[in-house]
């Protein structure tokens, strides 16, 4: 069937190259092509097909299918990507197995980066080949069912026997029983267990081992060890998220990972070069989390910009022809400033990784001083981020009207999965209020005259107030930005130093004064996606792709500054707030005719978007019919629970 015209239409309004923008989302034109190859190569293979969607599908269903696709997938693993290559595994991974969950999902996010990060060199030897053949599946298991953010009342004990140089583990309690790890409860075989080392009566805190819980020959659950799958939950459903308990359960003493706190035979300790190095393997994930979030987000966006565009309803001035719903100045103001925010959260995405992996280096060669700086960048983000997302993908759902509510449209699903993210890897708040630790020290070292000390990333916390010509461009919106942020922090540090002065306990007063210490954690948060949105776009060679985005950029400086209004009355006066509310509407006008463009740019393939109303065509209606009419519910046109109760009701009603 071909294109739906008024895609063609949108198709043809735009001023730049797809691919061109593409190269610009995804880091570089080698990878953009690499992608859209594996996209190529994959859609070609009828196994990786969905044997029925699989929003029809139970629970049951969608893991084994998912498993089903991961054997498939493994004949032709090495033939599709660059095995080395983490982004073009994590496409293949997203193209095939979608966003609900599968069994190797924290194989790849979680437990192999743990060995890379805390394994020493014998230990990778020994296991990081096999997990990375998948000869094993692992999983990484800290959070417990009572405890998952504070780490230190975590209950499981890791017990060294000096006679037979092993670690016993034991879950002592209920709430001592893991909860919640991905691929635990049916399908790993091993996993990281963050437990407590205890040495001689000493308790040395959480620590990461390498545990083996199921046999790898029968699969069945090793004697001491309770596993099993926790549940169906609001999404991620083709996840068997777990639960594991252990009864004096023997490891070797080499099983404690090892590469950079260590126990010695003798049960003598060595301390790490940081305190906190056992937690890289959620700084690793956090930093992944703005772009796999900004895919999120992009992918509700894709839905429903084509949809928008192809969906008439109502009139303007030609009464002739119904209008695209697209064209109304609300759905426009609903649904291009979270383009925008997709574009930015991508863009701050790449530099998280990069600096993942600039950190991992300098802290493989013993240099820890740059993890305090990213786990405050990355804690900030990754609560910002998801929270946007979530927003932004609720309001594409509602900007799709009724049938963004079916489960056609698929947004329910991105939805469920997305906002998963405001709780893993550290709960929203939790993690502003880590930001804000690290805020509150900047505004001290500024008290205590250290200013020229401060990291790039806070300076401006010392700078005074400069006058603001909104004529100007972006970067005086930054600067309105930079006044929010440094009032707020200002504000919040001041309100926890003066409960503390008051005699208040350090604990109370920064409780007391949490509320307003989160709020400047978002504002510096946003700070940095607009300056990494504007840095990021000032590098463009593509003259036609840097237009375009300097057009989105406006959208987002514009909305951005609107949404925080309360915290620049001081800075900006009614009629500046005027002018920008203005500016707000003409970059929406100036962006529509790249609006379809702009999401086509992300290139996700309809196989990834699983959505009637986002299919790249655009024929909605004759798909939405048919897949209504595959529902199991219209496999017969009497089912047996008609037969059974409604019709003897009835019967019996007319008696
Ligand atoms: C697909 C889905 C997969 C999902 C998987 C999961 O969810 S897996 C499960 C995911 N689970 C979670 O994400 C659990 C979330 N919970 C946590 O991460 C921690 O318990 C905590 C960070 C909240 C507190 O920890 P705590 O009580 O040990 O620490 P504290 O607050 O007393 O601070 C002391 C100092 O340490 C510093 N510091 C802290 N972390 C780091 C770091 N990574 N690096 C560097 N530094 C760090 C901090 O800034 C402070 O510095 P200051 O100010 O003294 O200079
Ligand atoms: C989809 C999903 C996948 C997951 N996968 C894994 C996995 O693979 N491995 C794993 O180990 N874990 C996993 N988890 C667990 C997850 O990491 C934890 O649920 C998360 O860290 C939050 O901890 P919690 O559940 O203890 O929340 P709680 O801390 O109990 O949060 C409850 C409320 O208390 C508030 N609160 C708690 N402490 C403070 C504080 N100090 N100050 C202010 N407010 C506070 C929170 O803000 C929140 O509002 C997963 C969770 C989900 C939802």
């Amino acid at each position: 069937m071909s294109e739906n015209p008024d895609l063609t239409n949108e198709r043809a309004s735009g001023t730049f190259e797809t691919n061109a923008m593409a190269a610009v989302i995804y880091g570089s034109e080698k990878f953009a092509q690499r992608r859209r190859e594996i996209t190529e190569a994959i859609s070609k293979i009828p196994e990786f097909q969905d044997s029925h969607p699989l929003v029809f599908m139970s629970r049951e269903e969608k893991i084994s299918e998912a498993c089903r696709k991961l054997a498939v997938l493994s004949n032709y693993w090495n033939s599709l990507i660059d095995t080395s290559d983490e982004e073009e595994a994590l496409h293949l991974y997203r193209e095939v197995l979608g966003l609900e969950g599968h069994p190797l999902a924290l194989h790849e996010t979680m437990f192999i980066p743990s060995l890379i990060a805390q394994a020493s060199d014998e230990q990778q030897e020994k296991w990081l080949g096999r997990a990375q053949r998948r000869e094993i599946i692992g999983c990484y298991a800290q959070t417990e069912m009572g405890h998952g953010t504070n780490l230190r009342a975590l209950e499981t004990t890791a017990t060294f026997d000096i006679s037979t140089r092993e670690f016993i583990l034991n879950s002592p309690t209920i709430t001592s029983l893991k909860w919640w790890p991905g691929a635990l409860g049916k399908s790993a075989n091993w996993s990281i267990v963050i437990a407590n080392l205890i040495i001689k009566e000493h308790n040395y805190g959480p620590h990461p081992f390498m545990v083996q819980l199921r046999d790898e020959k029968s699969h069945e659950p090793l004697p001491g060890i309770t596993v099993g799958d926790i549940g169906p939950k609001m999404a991620f459903n083709g996840a068997d998220n777990g639960f594991l308990g252990f009864k004096n359960y023997r490891i070797p003493r080499e099983n404690m990972l090892m590469r950079h706190s260590k126990v010695t035979s003798d049960g003598s300790y060595i301390k790490p070069p940081h305190a906190k190095i056992g937690y890289s393997s959620m700084v690793k994930v956090r930093s992944r989390m703005a772009m796999d979030q900004g895919l999120f987000l992009a992918s509700a966006l894709v839905i429903a910009v084509r949809y928008s565009a192809v969906r008439r309803q109502g009139y303007l001035e030609d009464k002739s022809r119904e209008v695209k719903v697209l064209d109304y100045q609300t759905q426009q103001h609903r649904l291009f400033p979270s383009i925008a925010r997709a574009y930015a959260f991508i863009f701050c995405g790449f530099e998280t990784i990069r600096l993942y992996d600039q950190l991992l280096i300098d802290v493989q060669n013993g240099n820890t001083s740059g993890m305090a700086d990213l786990h405050a960048l990355t804690s900030g983000l990754k609560s910002v981020v998801t929270y946007q997302t979530g927003e932004g993908i609720e309001q594409a759902r509602m900007a799709c009207g009724g049938h963004g509510y079916s489960m056609a449209s698929y947004i329910s699903e991105i939805y469920g999965v997305a906002i998963g993210g405001c709780t893993y890897e550290g709960e929203n708040m939790v993690m502003l209020l880590q930001l804000a630790r690290y805020l509150v020290k900047s505004i001290e070292m500024i008290q205590n005259g250290k200013s020229r000390e401060l990291g790039p990333m806070v300076a401006y916390l010392a700078e005074n107030e400069s006058e603001i010509d909104l004529n100007l461009g972006p970067n005086e919106y930054l600067k309105v930005f930079e006044y929010a942020a440094r009032n707020q922090t200002w504000r919040a540090t001041e309100k926890f130093q003066k409960l503390r002065n008051s005699g208040m306990s350090n604990e109370e007063a920064w409780n007391q004064a949490s509320v307003e210490l989160t709020r400047a954690s978002r504002l510096h948060t946003r700070l940095y996606i607009m300056s990494t949105f504007i840095n990021h776009v000032g590098s463009i060679v593509d003259q036609k792709v840097k237009g375009v985005l300097i057009d989105l950029l406006n959208v987002h400086v514009t909305y951005e500054v609107m949404d925080i209004g309360i915290y620049v009355q001081g800075l900006l006066s009614s009629n500046q707030m005027d002018l920008i509310r203005n500016q707000l509407y003409v970059s929406l006008e100036t962006i529509r005719p790249n609006a379809v463009s702009l999401v086509d740019s992300f290139q996700i393939s309809d196989m990834q978007l699983r959505s009637v109303l986002g299919r790249r065509d655009g024929n909605v209606y004759e798909n939405l019919f048919k897949w209504a009419k595959s529902s199991p519910l219209n496999k017969t046109d009497v089912l047996p629970s008609v037969t059974q109760y409604l019709k003897p009701m009835m019967e019996k009603s007319k008696l």
